[in-house]
């Protein structure tokens, strides 16, 4: 589902009279097969958002190469990165990254509204959705008058809407108790067994790791560690 293939990326910091190179992921190399769910540990500035991102198309990398779904996404420009993300991925972020102006129906609608998806359909979907995540009863409620784990069962109902194989998420439970993570995690693994949606999890969390196929440790960033969990 998603390939890896000697991927390097360096940042370029300081002025122009003084630049320095910061070599950030060097020579990665990993595959994450369709339907599975894969975790990425590592200490901080070890490289995972900058790995994810990469994935993304939010950054292009100094050398290597991309895969997903097939497609060589490495060279994509940004308009074909844009229609490529709305078929193939969905986000969730620790920091929720809702619209704070919108309700949760009109937050989770927002992608189908990008894509053109008429107001009929749209409102199947939405209202199909909400009651997936179990939130029939806040659709109308703002972010700020959602908890913690409501806002991030928005995000994940937003992620969700458009269908995407596979849904990368950055710390998706940094910002939830343990209970609401609970959830969660439950959450993706009924996904990922229902509807075989791929995950790709950066995690600091122990917790998350236990639900993961497999989990990735990269250090300074190269791939320290990759293993398969056992049971889950
Ligand atoms: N835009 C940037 N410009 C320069 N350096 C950057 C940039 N983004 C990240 N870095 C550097 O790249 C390294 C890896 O950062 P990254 O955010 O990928 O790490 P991380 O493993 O996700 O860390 P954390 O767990 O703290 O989020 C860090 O040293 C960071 O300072």
């Amino acid at each position: 589902m998603i390939k890896v293939e000697n991927l390097s990326h360096s940042f370029f910091v300081g002025k122009k009279n003084n630049r320095q190179e910061v070599s950030v992921l060097k020579d990665i190399n990993l595959e994450v097969g369709e339907g599975e769910i894969v975790t990425i540990v590592g200490r901080s500035g070890s490289g995972k958002s900058t790995l994810l991102n990469l994935m993304s198309g939010y950054i292009k990398s100094t050398k290597g190469d991309i895969f997903i779904a097939d497609e060589r996404v490495t060279d994509y420009k940004e308009s074909i990165w844009a229609d490529f993300r709305a078929d193939h991925l969905g986000f969730i972020f620790q920091s929720f990254q809702l619209i704070p102006s919108m309700n949760a129906y009109q937050n989770i609608e927002l992608p189908l509204v990008m894509k053109g998806v008429s107001e009929k359909e749209r409102k199947q979907r939405v209202v199909e959705m909400l009651d997936k995540v179990g939130l029939n009863d806040y659709q109308n409620h703002y972010p700020s008058e959602l908890s913690g784990g409501q806002q991030q069962r928005v995000s994940v109902a937003r992620a969700l809407i458009v269908q995407p194989p596979i849904i990368l998420a950055d710390e998706p439970t940094g910002s939830l108790d343990q209970e609401t993570e609970g959830e969660l995690l439950e959450f993706i693994q009924q996904l990922n067994r229902v509807e075989n949606i791929t995950f790709v999890i950066i995690t600091h969390d122990e917790e998350v790791a236990r639900v993961a196929d497999r989990t990735i440790r990269l250090e300074d960033g190269r791939i320290a560690a990759d293993w398969e969990v056992a049971v889950r």
